[in-house]
């Protein structure tokens, strides 16, 4: 059997303001840094011992994992990030205040776009400087698999080639792995784990800060999963 723990990142700054985030980069509020310490102190009392952890390359989720890991004494462990564990893409959403967006659209507008598994946001244009193509950190990747906007389903898309070719093998290998990454792209790997339907994954929401065991068999079977919380 292997350990595998999902945490969602601490609160961000954008959070607390209630702001759509996706792929803008910014930094844990003061409690979000609170949750991702706390996050540590369940898992170290809880006994974990980590062998790698995942991240995304977004500072929320990373300084997470470094809050996350320092409570457990464990910052040495191995840290492989990757893009592909980045929030969704909330495509020309960004930066808009989420009351103010259902205010204009509509309540139930902005329910599909944060939850239904395949609508879409309205996209980025291509020339909008907010679009990845012109972030230095996506620099190596091809520009058309960068997305404009992005919704659960084009997230799990992106999210799967990772997990098949980097968490499953440190899994099968009998690896206790941590992921610190986001709301939608932790929705997506347990929408996958769980067999969640297209349907059912709205009714999905993740805790900031909290980390979700998943005890898995060596064909990576869900056995048991859990959150670790007071
Ligand atoms: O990107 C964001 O705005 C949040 O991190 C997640 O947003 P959601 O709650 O709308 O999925």
């Amino acid at each position: 059997m292997s350990h595998l723990v999902m945490v969602r990142h601490g609160q961000s700054e954008w959070n607390a303001k209630n702001l759509f985030t996706g792929w803008v980069d910014v930094p844990l509020s003061e409690q979000g840094i609170e949750e991702a310490r706390s996050a540590g102190r369940h898992l170290q009392r809880a006994g974990y011992r980590f062998d790698v952890a995942y991240t995304s390359v977004l500072k929320r989720a990373i300084h997470t994992l470094h809050h996350t890991l320092g409570e457990l004494d464990q910052d040495w462990v191995d840290e492989i990030k990757s893009w592909r564990l980045n929030e969704r893409h909330y495509g020309a959403l960004q930066g808009l205040d989420k009351k103010a967006t259902a205010e204009k659209y509509g309540e139930d507008q902005v329910h599909r776009w944060r939850r239904s598994y395949d609508v879409l946001p309205p996209l980025l244009d291509e020339s909008d400087e907010q679009h990845p193509r012109f972030d230095p950190r996506y620099r190596e990747l091809d520009p058309r698999i960068l997305p404009a906007g992005e919704n659960l389903k084009l997230t799990l898309e992106r999210v799967m080639p990772f997990w098949h070719d980097h968490i499953a093998p440190d899994l099968r290998a009998g690896r206790t792995v941590l992921i610190a990454a986001h709301g939608n792209s932790l929705r997506a790997l347990i929408k996958y784990l769980d067999g969640i339907s297209d349907e059912g994954i709205p009714g999905l929401e993740l805790p900031t800060g909290v980390p979700l065991v998943y005890e898995l068999d060596e064909q990576l079977a869900v056995e048991r999963h859990y959150r670790l919380e007071e």
